[in-house]
């Protein structure tokens, strides 16, 4: 009996120090992950200012920028393994919808459609999202490491109502640019006949992509309008399962 207590007690406490090894692990792994992902969003911005100020001109700086900003964008997919893992409380579906939608915008439309990267829409969203981002991650990295200052909390949680709009018209437009190219082009797509019997249009998707902004986009809205509430607040707010 007193053998099978302390084996109980034993392996309570082997559990407690697994839990917090793992919590350790995973707070130190967000940390790196932060900053790293910090500092490229502003060595994205300070390439950014530094082609500007150089040429004078918006021209030629997506390409300047493309190779640094398909990275960090795309390495951001792992910020849905963080929530399916559950080392961050955020939804798998709410994140996966932020992260995918940018890395198509980013991968199939910016980067396959060389017509409209000289787009002032493009520099509209490239300029939102890099604010957006390094908000967003020393946001992160500070609360994680107990040091977050108050301007960088207002910033985080009162950008967005200005910057989220902002960026969503940014890749609207520029997939509506893109538009007519894709048509005349054909790109992506499969018409019939061919041997697999697939037709797919990719003038059409990117059609239904843009009128899917409409019920996803006010959801994104208000989840970061009830995170505001929350964290600025103080606001105890249940939320449904997402
Ligand atoms: C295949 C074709 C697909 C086409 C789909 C087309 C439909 C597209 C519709 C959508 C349009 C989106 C457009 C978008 O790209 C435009 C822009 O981004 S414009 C720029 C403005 N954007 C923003 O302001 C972004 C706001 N969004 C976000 O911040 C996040 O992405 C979001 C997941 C939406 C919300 O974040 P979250 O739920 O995580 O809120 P919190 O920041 O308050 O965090 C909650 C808790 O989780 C902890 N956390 C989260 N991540 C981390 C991390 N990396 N490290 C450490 N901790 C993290 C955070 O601290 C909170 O913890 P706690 O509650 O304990 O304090």
């Amino acid at each position: 009996m007193v053998s099978t207590e302390e084996d109980g007690s034993v392996e309570e406490k082997e559990n407690n120090n697994k839990k917090r090894t793992k919590s350790a692990i995973a707070v130190a792994w967000l940390t790196f992950y932060n900053i790293a992902m910090t500092a490229g969003w502003l060595v994205l911005a300070m390439a950014m200012m530094r082609f500007y100020l150089q040429k004078g001109t918006h021209k030629g700086l997506y390409k300047s920028i493309a190779r640094t900003l398909k990275f960090f964008q795309t390495i951001a997919l792992i910020e849905v393994v963080h929530c399916a893992i559950g080392i961050v409380r955020t939804s798998v579906i709410v994140t996966g919808v932020q992260v995918c939608s940018r890395i198509f915008m980013v991968w199939f439309i910016t980067n396959s459609i060389k017509q409209i990267q000289n787009e002032e829409s493009v520099i509209l969203f490239l300029f939102v999202w890099t604010f957006t981002e390094i908000t967003r991650y020393s946001f992160y990295t500070f609360n994680l490491l107990n040091h977050l200052p108050y301007f960088i909390k207002w910033a985080r949680y009162n950008m967005f109502i200005i910057m989220y709009p902002l960026g969503v018209a940014g890749e609207l437009l520029t997939i509506y640019t893109a538009l007519p190219y894709v048509r005349k082009t054909g790109m992506f797509s499969m018409r019939l006949p061919n041997k697999y019997n697939i037709s797919f249009d990719y003038y059409y998707f990117l059609t239904i992509v843009m009128l899917s902004y409409i019920p996803l986009f006010p959801q994104l809205y208000f989840h970061m309008l009830r995170q505001r509430r929350k964290v600025l607040l103080g606001e105890i707010i249940v939320e449904k399962d997402e």
